[in-house]
């Protein structure tokens, strides 16, 4: 596990000594280049391999992506930003124009995915829509740490929200999450959550998952959740 982490680091570091090493524009070009790079940014799918990655969480994800040739499987695309169709669809429920300043709002980003590669959250999600289940890889960087060696419990829960959250479709809430962490998640290792939509019911989405080594042999937590469908009838604010 160290091992894999110390590798995903030092290839972190390369491309950062790449980075800084790379000749400086003149300051005129600078504006430019930035925006240039952040419609790059914004417009990425994250949710492919990058150098962090470790090699069982690329044996898996060609594994997974070998399951979707057949279309009973898809991979879910990334990006740091909602799509216009998803913002639009919430902003008919947070429509509160005091709430947050539009200037603000066009800042924002998914938290999952402000990190530098290989430092947070690295994930994909598959998903199989006839067995309504999901299966997330994840590889917990090492700036999500808490315990010394062990991956923080809240960002364990973050991507337990977010795995539960990819069995929904359309414009949901979480209004419950229950975890039990059975066993520490060693950092930088990774992690394959299984979820699934247990019950739908009215407006209401059960779901639960369990999250196991990938081995399969260490359980490290099990959840459920609970999903609203928001009510277009209803401001939630
Ligand atoms: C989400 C993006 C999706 C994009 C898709 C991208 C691709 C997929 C990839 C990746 C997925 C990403 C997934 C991200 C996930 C992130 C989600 C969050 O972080 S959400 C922030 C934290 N949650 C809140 O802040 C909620 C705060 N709460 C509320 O706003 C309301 O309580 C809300 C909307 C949840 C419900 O309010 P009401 O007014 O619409 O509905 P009422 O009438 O209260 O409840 C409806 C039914 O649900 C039950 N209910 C509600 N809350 C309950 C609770 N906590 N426990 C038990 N039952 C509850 C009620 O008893 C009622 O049941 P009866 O219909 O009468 O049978």
């Amino acid at each position: 596990m160290l091992r894999s982490c110390t590798a995903g680091l030092r290839s972190i570091w390369a491309l950062r000594g790449r980075r800084e090493g790379a000749p400086r524009l003149s300051m005129d070009l600078q504006p430019a280049r930035r925006l240039f790079s952040t419609e790059k940014v914004i417009h990425k799918d994250w949710a492919l391999p990058n150098p962090s990655w470790s090699k069982d969480l690329k044996l898996l994800f060609d594994q997974f992506m070998k399951k979707c040739e057949d279309g009973s499987w898809e991979r879910l695309p990334s990006y740091k930003r909602r799509s216009t169709q998803e913002s639009e669809d919430f902003k008919t429920y947070f429509l509160d124009p005091k709430l947050v300043e539009e200037e603000r709002l066009s800042q924002a980003q998914l938290f999952t995915r402000g990190f530098e590669d290989g430092l947070g959250f690295e994930y994909v999600i598959f998903k199989n829509n006839d067995e309504k289940r999901t299966v997330c890889l994840f590889q917990g960087g090492p700036y999500l740490q808490g315990v010394p060696g062990l991956l923080h419990g809240g960002a364990m829960a973050t991507m337990i929200d977010i795995a539960l959250g990819s069995c929904t479709g359309g414009a949901v809430m979480t209004a419950n999450l229950n975890i039990n962490f059975k066993r520490p998640v060693p950092l930088c290792s990774v992690v394959v959550i299984n979820s699934q939509l247990d019950k739908l019911e009215g407006r209401k989405l059960f779901l639960s998952c369990n999250v196991r080594s990938v081995d399969e042999k260490t359980l490290y937590s099990e959840a459920t959740g609970l999903f609203i469908k928001l009510d277009p009838e209803k401001s939630s604010t």
